[in-house]
């Protein structure tokens, strides 16, 4: 069944890392059973807005739900997987045993391994020990890791990183099809080329969303005949509008 609910709602967030304020006031709603893009500059804020979204980070005021519960709550867990941007899996077991350990901590079924490295295109790999696998293998574990158990929202941070076009091809057509089942897909990238693969997109902008349409959207209103221009038309009026940046 498609879940049309909001699966995350940020009211006013703002996050501090160290002394630094790096999110000012996030206003952000993803609707469930979408794929959303958090686009952006490097070191705008888009992992720091997804550690807020998985209750992993700390939040200096406002308020981050996941589907209707405060980011971070108990029951959250088991319906959200998270791939951070470095492979978070053990060098010393196989692929098979990595998803097997980690759905094993979840309660996921045994069924599950095998569903997952079909998945994510491990299946000639599966049977190696990570520490042995290329760097792009590497974060397909991890990715694979994030799906175990089937949740209802996948954080993925730079999933398709250092891999080659068609498997990035691939990972956006099993997005799709995870979507299209109701899962709520919120993914960052740097490849501006994927954000038409995206339902809706978010641009992030020194701790601020500058941007929030769809693929088609953001061509319309920049008047850009790709997303790359479109990305660097609103880049360039937000810092032309001096918005950016000094919140401290
Ligand atoms: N542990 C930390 N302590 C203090 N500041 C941090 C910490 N981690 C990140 N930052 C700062 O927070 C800001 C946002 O970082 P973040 O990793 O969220 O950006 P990003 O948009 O995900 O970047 P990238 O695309 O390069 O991954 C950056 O200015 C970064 O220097």
């Amino acid at each position: 069944m498609i879940d049309t609910r909001d699966a995350v709602v940020a009211h006013a967030l703002v996050v501090r890392r160290g002394r630094t304020e790096i999110l000012h006031s996030v206003d952000l709603r993803v609707a469930g059973g979408q794929v959303v893009g958090l686009l952006g500059p490097s070191g705008a804020g888009k992992t720091t807005l997804m550690r807020a979204i998985i209750g992993a980070q700390h939040i200096g005021s406002g308020t981050v739900e996941v589907f209707g519960r405060p980011a971070g709550h108990r029951v959250l867990r088991r319906q959200l997987g998270y791939m951070a941007q470095s492979a978070a899996i053990y060098d010393d077991l196989t692929v098979e045993q990595n998803l097997d350990y980690f759905r094993r901590v979840l309660g996921a079924p045994a069924s599950d391994v095998d569903r997952v490295v079909a998945e994510v295109g491990l299946d000639p790999v599966r049977r190696n020990l990570a520490s042995r696998l290329s760097g792009g293998q590497r974060s397909r574990v991890s990715l694979g890791v994030a799906l175990l158990g089937a949740p209802r929202l996948l954080v993925l941070d730079e999933p398709t990183v250092g891999l080659d076009p068609v498997l990035r091809e691939e990972l956006w057509g099993l997005f799709a099809r995870l979507a299209a089942s109701g899962t709520t897909l919120l993914v960052s990238s740097h490849v501006m080329d994927e954000a038409r693969r995206c339902d809706r997109l978010l641009l992030v902008r020194e701790g601020r969303i500058i941007a929030d349409d769809t693929p088609a959207g953001l061509l319309a209103s920049t008047g850009a005949s790709d997303h790359d221009e479109a990305f660097l038309r609103l880049v360039r009026r937000d810092a032309a509008s001096g918005t950016g940046g000094e919140a401290a």
